[in-house]
């Protein structure tokens, strides 16, 4: 009997590592030439291998019951939002929401508060952010939030990056998880040693992002040839910060293995679905974080949430895009969030 059991497990062991190769590849790790040749393998059969990548998704959602009180799903906070900006901290706040977190907050500039605060009464903004006691307003707030988004519609205004960095150091002495998109990436390219180490933190550049964020850090300009291999690269670089690098796909890595997204999306690239996705990922990164590495079959929490906010924006994309074509914006993406998110993770 035990020996059996010992057999199913070491079958099913493999099934595992073949099945999710199919979606991951693996490198740096002693497993290094077994992995890689699950992966070329089974490389054929993606469509199965990013099923097995989806359903590592639907493990760390949280089930909607009867027994939970308000915020137990999520408590996002943005920060960014200033005189030029205001879509941006709305589209990742209403995102946050939309997916699921139960509260969104926006910590932005004085400026951009009332404007922010007119698009939608869902939003609990705080007009705090270019305020001399920006970090105590902020920090106030911090024992309450489950993930922070830090930069969309941030600006690069010397005293609020300042008062950021000061935010992101009290961010990471609670152990709060942070994504860092736009203008926070810019932050970081100015100052790597910011986010160095902290496991808890996901960056999302844009192409252009990437390439700031490469020079920086590795004094690399992009090869554009080997885009896993600079993914992976600059997340060790960083201490396994996870790193997420949106393009035509998706490549996502913490250092250790790299996943992909091709997820059909659209044509379609109007300004904004970055921020989509930083929102989402914010509320994933608590779920997943919350779930554990048990309900993630050992893959790091952090780059199934990615995986999955990556997954739900293509698929936003291509929803809005069936519907409003060439006119698509990103609101229109944001309408079919629930939609989007049914079909993919609670099929
Ligand atoms: N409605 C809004 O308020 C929006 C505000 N945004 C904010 O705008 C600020 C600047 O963001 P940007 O993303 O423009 O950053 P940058 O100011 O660094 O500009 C990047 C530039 O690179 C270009 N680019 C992007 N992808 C490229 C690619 N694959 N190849 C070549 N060029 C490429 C873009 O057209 C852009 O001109 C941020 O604060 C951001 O959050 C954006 O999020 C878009 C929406
Ligand atoms: N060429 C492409 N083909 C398909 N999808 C893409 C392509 N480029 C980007 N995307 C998708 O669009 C989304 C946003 O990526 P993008 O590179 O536009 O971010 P961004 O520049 O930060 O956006 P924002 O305007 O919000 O700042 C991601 O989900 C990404 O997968
Ligand atoms: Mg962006």
């Amino acid at each position: 009997m035990a020996t059996r059991t010992g057999a199913w497990a070491a079958v099913a062991a493999a099934a595992v590592v073949a099945v999710l190769s199919a979606a991951l590849s693996l490198y740096g790790s002693p497993l290094d030439a077994v992995l890689k040749r699950a992966f070329s393998l089974h490389n054929a059969h993606s469509v199965k291998g990013m099923e097995d990548a989806l359903q590592l998704v639907r493990n760390i959602v949280p089930p909607l019951t009867a027994k939970k009180h308000k915020g137990q799903d999520g408590r996002v906070g943005v920060v960014g939002g200033c005189r030029e900006y205001t879509g941006a901290p709305y589209f990742a706040a209403i995102s946050a929401l939309k997916v699921g977190a139960d509260l969104s907050h926006v910590f932005c500039t004085q400026e951009a508060a009332p404007v922010i605060k007119a698009y939608s009464p869902e939003l609990i903004v705080h007009p705090v952010l270019d305020s001399p006691d920006a970090v105590h307003d902020v920090g106030k707030w911090l024992p309450r939030l489950h993930a922070l988004v830090v930069g969309p519609g941030l600006g690069r205004d010397d005293v609020l990056l300042s008062n950021v960095k000061d935010i992101l150091e009290a961010s990471k002495a609670r152990g709060i998880p942070i994504v860092i998109d736009a203008d926070g990436l810019w932050l970081i390219a100015q100052q790597p040693a910011l986010i160095q180490g902290y496991q808890k933190a996901v960056l999302t550049p844009n192409h252009v992002e990437f390439s700031r964020l490469s020079e920086a850090v590795l004094g690399d300009p992009l090869d554009g040839q080997d885009r896993r291999g600079a993914v992976l690269r600059l997340s060790q670089a960083l201490g396994n910060v996870t790193v997420v690098q949106k393009g035509e796909r998706d490549v996502i890595s913490d250092g250790k293995q790299v996943l992909e997204c091709s997820q059909e999306g659209s044509g379609r690239r109007c300004g904004g679905q970055g921020d989509l996705l930083s929102g989402s990922l914010g509320v994933l990164v608590h779920w997943a974080l919350q779930a554990g590495p048990e309900r993630t079959d050992g893959f790091s929490p952090l780059l199934v949430a990615a995986f999955g906010a990556c997954t739900l924006t293509r698929q936003c994309s291509h929803q809005a895009f069936q519907k409003h074509g060439r006119s698509t914006t990103t609101t229109d993406m944001i309408a079919e969030v629930g939609p989007a998110f049914s079909r993919l993770f609670e099929t």
